[in-house]
């Protein structure tokens, strides 16, 4: 009576196929060399006690994100997500099983929090934050290194934390910092404890001015009094208490800030090993830009990313489709355009392509 498994390469006793995938120190190479070698679109490993199934060609993986879409669209919970969901009284969205629940605040992220009118209104934001980075560059003396990695992934948590939060948030570098380690190391429970007891704070902050004199204009509002506007007008159609509100927020937070700059700084490496590649771009921006010093959203052309191509699906597809599309795009192309428009790049000399992307 055993399951008539998918192919896969060979296994161990306990790891499974764990080892196999060691043998880049880029996972998603290693696993698209063993699909490869084992020419197999759908691939079985077993991962240590897990059964994992791989889907690596576009008609497999339009099978799984559309045809058959509904029984894969449940995140599976690992220990880490259920004692993170305890903390927060809440699941948020990835990992709400599918159901009504998750498609209420699939709802209301996709039109209140993460519609095109809401990523429109932080457009200041962007255009600030990579001004901002393009000033401190230009004060680099010529030839001198500049850390993209470190300087893209804090462009990208700082956008993230005033389109969430406002400007106004006291413990700002704190929160800053307590993203970062949840990102590398989200097993750890005293930094999601910590990280939901700072987001906490935000909302009792954001209530406080709430109920102070000065009224928020609906177009100045930031993520978090968009919760609170919706909380108290009751308008979604489900109950949204502070538990739910904390779990949405980390989600977003760490969720989108990770993907967003590994984005950018996997674009900027390529463009670096890759001169000539790099030098095109380049030229088509200032053929597109002629006249002007810098760059703004209006200059930039736009590409569909909405999953039906099924042989580039960056952001998934089918109804787990990722919300935070149109928030990301817009800084990943205004970051990338702002860095190929006003410098040029190169790699430093020496052995430098283990950057811990
Ligand atoms: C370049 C940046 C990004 C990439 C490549 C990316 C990619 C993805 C992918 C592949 C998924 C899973 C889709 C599926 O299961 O079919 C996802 C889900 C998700 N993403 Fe993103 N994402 C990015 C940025 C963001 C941002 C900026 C946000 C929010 C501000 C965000 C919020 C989410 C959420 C909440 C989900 C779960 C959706 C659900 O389960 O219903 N993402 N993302």
């Amino acid at each position: 009576n055993q399951p008539r498994l998918p192919p896969g390469p060979w296994r161990l006793p306990i790891i499974g196929s764990l080892h196999h995938l060691f043998k880049s120190p880029l996972i998603h190479r290693a696993l698209a060399d063993l699909a490869r070698g084992y020419n197999a679109p759908v691939m079985y490993l077993q991962l240590g006690e897990l059964n994992a199934v791989v889907i690596s060609s576009p008609d497999a993986a339009r099978e799984v994100m559309k045809t058959h879409d509904v029984i894969f669209a449940t995140r599976p919970l690992s220990a880490t997500v259920r004692a993170g969901s305890m903390i927060a009284d809440g699941l948020g969205i990835a990992f709400s099983p599918y159901g009504e629940r998750w498609r209420q605040l699939r709802k209301f992220s996709t039109m209140e929090l993460l519609s095109t009118k809401r990523v429109r209104s932080f457009r200041p934001i962007r255009e600030d934050e990579t001004a901002r980075l393009v000033t401190e560059i230009a004060a680099c003396l010529p030839g001198e290194l500049v850390n993209v990695t470190v300087r893209v992934a804090t462009l990208v948590a700082n956008s993230a934390l005033r389109a969430m939060m406002g400007e106004g948030f006291r413990r700002r570098e704190e929160l800053l910092e307590c993203i970062t380690q949840a990102i590398k190391i989200a097993t750890a429970q005293a930094v999601q404890r910590k990280l939901f007891e700072l987001v906490d704070h935000a909302v009792e902050q954001h209530r406080e001015h709430r109920s102070g004199p000065s009224a928020i204009d609906s177009k100045d509002e930031d993520m978090l009094d968009v919760f609170l506007r919706i909380q108290e007008e009751g308008d979604l159609g489900c109950s949204l208490d502070v538990g739910d509100i904390k779990a949405i927020i980390v989600d977003l937070f760490v969720g989108g800030s990770e993907p967003t700059a590994t984005t950018i700084q996997w674009a900027m490496a390529e463009l670096m090993r890759n001169p000539n590649v790099m030098q095109r771009a380049q030229t088509e921006l200032h053929c597109a830009l002629q006249d002007k010093s810098r760059v703004t959203e209006d200059d930039l052309g736009t590409t569909d990313f909405m999953g039906t191509d099924f042989r580039y699906t960056p952001f998934g597809a089918g109804r787990r489709i990722c919300p935070g599309l149109a928030f990301s795009l817009a800084n990943v192309e205004l970051v990338l355009a702002m860095l190929l428009f006003h410098f040029d790049w190169q790699l430093p000399p020496g052995p430098t392509l283990r950057v811990p992307l």
